[in-house]
């Protein structure tokens, strides 16, 4: 379609025109040859044509004005197969130029010797009133272009609007809604809006609305509650003008539901390690029977407490319940309670609002209950949650609702609680560290998962998995095991579960220069069984390499004692968290404390 075409009818009526008031016949053709103003009473458009020899393509060519005073001389006349029935003697024409383009061309026609010399000695006069019709053609190719880039850019407009995830509204100067996206049905009834003049206060009670509106004061994320037929929406609510030249014209609002925010979260957070029960490797009888177990009750909302030594595999039976459930595309939100100060904890489960304490965010912040909304909340080291918060926990559990802190508003939750803990809870019941009460409301399903000592015969199956892993992972391509080696990791009496095997198996990779493991491959700590213990868990006294338990103290303060072996085991096992979480193994202390314990004593 060119130019000329798309405003058709508004060239035909200058055609009209141009003749009417200078009494001349009037052509104007586009780029394709093709006549789209025709001053001749019977023109049709459909069938008429220039041909290529014509002034009026020679015009477009040349892209300059050009007179025709005799249509003797003119090579096209010539050779034009019209030319027996053609009237014209005359012709002025002039290319019609947009943009530094030539769309087409403007010809008056003088059929007559009288109209010739009209035609001839008035040309400039011609060409000027011509140039000036041309221009009006100009404006108007001008103006529609701009109505379908407008129309364009509606276009483009409504699609992002409606890709957008949250609902959006947007309203006139004064508050008056003027468009929506197809979201906003979770929130307020479509025909509800539809035709009708509704004010933005109508449908949404929130004073920031109200300040936007008034005084042009924008806001981002504040939290709104919206009840429809029954049923409570939380959502984060944000709002924006729209102003040009000081003028306010409208406002925006977008709402976002709480649930949706939280699976984004989710989603770009680094949380989504699905594990199923296969990634779970061992097939001893022990290993199997909690696996069937942790499947069975994977489909239930009950509250599941895993307990074990550290390094066992808590937190992949945890995911693995999560990711075989219903629950899957819902939220798996981790918390170690051991890895967060006492006073931080309950923010961190339960959120707070704005103001809640000195340094609390603007804006308030969102706990890991409410994150978990739908899903599974996986409490880590539960035993090193202070009593007072496993009270809070306890009432949480049993009316499921949260308060954030610095607020008195209770918050429904619907979450799957699995807790998972390397302590004898029992135990600690009886030293009135660990609330009875709380550890039966989490005890509803107890899942035990036995140390690498309680199940030896998974541990070469364990040692071929972490060994392809390893051989992908660093690019190696070692084989496997010599029998010296296999034998001697078997024997050893891994303290440390999956986890220490994991990463010794790390280490050997690096380290063997052949395509086997072998017996001196694996560190001499290991050989010597560095805890001072065989398989069975005996201590060797003897052994050089050993960590010391045995020595012979001078009178020290107990202080001096304690610091002093922080620094002997973390100088021994490292100070990463590998070494640390070893350390405190052998220190018989939590990791919690032994980072307390860090920090008492100064150690760097
Ligand atoms: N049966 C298993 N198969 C494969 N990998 C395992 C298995 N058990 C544990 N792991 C791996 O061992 C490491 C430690 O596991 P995990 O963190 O689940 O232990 P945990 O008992 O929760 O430890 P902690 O008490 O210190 O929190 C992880 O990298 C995990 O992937």
């Amino acid at each position: 379609m060119t130019y000329l075409k798309e405003i058709g009818e508004y060239v035909q009526t200058t055609a009209e025109v141009i003749s009417s008031i200078l009494d001349m016949q009037v052509i104007i053709c586009d780029t394709d040859l093709e006549l789209v103003g025709d001053s001749y009473p019977d023109f049709s458009p459909k069938d008429s044509r220039i041909s290529h020899e014509s002034i009026l393509t020679e015009v477009m060519e040349l892209g300059k004005n050009v007179v025709l005073d005799s249509n003797e001389s003119h090579q096209g006349c010539a050779k034009c197969a019209n030319r027996e029935k053609c009237n014209v003697i005359s012709i002025v024409g002039m290319p019609i130029i947009y943009e530094d383009n030539i769309i087409g061309s403007i010809g008056i026609l003088a059929e007559s010797q009288n109209s010739k010399e009209i035609l001839l000695s008035k040309k400039e006069y011609y060409m000027g009133f011509i140039s000036k019709m041309s221009d009006l053609l100009i404006s108007k190719v001008r103006e529609r272009k701009k109505n379908i880039e407008l129309k364009i850019l509606r276009k483009r407009l409504l699609s992002i609007v409606d890709s957008i995830d949250g609902a959006l509204i947007s309203s006139d100067g004064s508050g008056h809604i003027i468009h929506w996206n197809t979201n906003i049905k979770d929130f307020f009834n479509i025909s509800d809006l539809k035709g009708k003049k509704i004010h933005l206060y109508d449908i949404i009670q929130h004073p920031s609305i109200r300040e936007l509106v008034e005084k042009g004061i924008e806001f981002k994320n504040k939290e709104i509650v919206f009840n429809r037929d029954g049923k409570t929406t939380y959502a984060l609510i944000s709002g924006k003008t729209i102003d040009l030249d000081d003028y306010k014209y409208g406002a925006v609002i977008v709402l976002k539901k709480l649930t949706d925010v939280y699976d984004e979260v989710n989603d770009l957070s680094n949380n989504r390690i699905t594990t199923n029960f296969n990634q779970i490797v061992g097939s001893s009888k022990q290993i199997n029977i909690i696996k069937n177990k942790a499947q069975m009750v994977s489909n239930s909302k009950s509250t599941v407490l895993i307990q074990g030594e550290s390094g066992t595999g808590k937190e992949v039976f945890a995911r693995a319940i999560h990711y075989t459930s219903k629950l899957k595309d819902k939220p798996f939100i981790a918390i170690n309670c051991a890895a967060i100060p006492d006073n931080l904890l309950e923010s961190e489960l339960f959120g707070y609002d704005e103001g809640a304490f000195s340094g609390a965010k603007k804006g308030g912040k969102i706990g890991k209950f409410q994150l978990a909304e739908g899903g599974t909340i996986f409490l880590d080291e539960i035993g090193e949650m202070p009593l007072h918060l496993q009270t809070k926990l306890l009432r949480v559990l049993q009316e499921r609702y949260i308060e954030r802190l610095g607020s008195n508003t209770s918050i429904p939750i619907n979450v799957r609680v699995i807790a998972a803990t390397n302590k004898k809870l029992e135990e600690m019941i009886l030293t009135k560290e660990f609330r009875e009460d709380l550890y039966y409301r989490l005890n509803v399903i107890p899942i035990r998962i036995p140390s690498l000592r309680e199940r030896k015969e998974d541990i070469p199956f364990l040692l071929e998995y972490f060994l392809e892993i390893n051989n992908k992972l660093l690019g190696k391509s070692i084989k496997g095991y010599t029998e010296d080696a296999m034998k001697t990791l078997i024997n050893y009496d891994w303290r440390g579960n999956v986890r220490e095997l994991q990463n010794l198996v790390e280490y050997v990779v690096n380290m063997a220069p052949s395509d086997y493991i072998r017996k001196e491959d694996i560190p001499a700590r290991l050989l010597n069984n560095f805890r001072n213990s065989d398989a069975s868990g005996n201590i060797d006294k003897n052994s050089e390499d050993a960590f010391d338990i045995n020595e012979n103290y001078k009178v020290e303060s107990l202080d001096d004692i304690i610091k002093r072996n922080i620094i002997k085991a973390l100088k021994y096992f490292g100070d990463d968290l590998a070494g640390k979480e070893m350390a405190s193994k052998v220190l018989g202390i939590s990791r919690a404390t032994l980072y307390r314990k860090i920090k008492e004593y100064n150690i760097v």
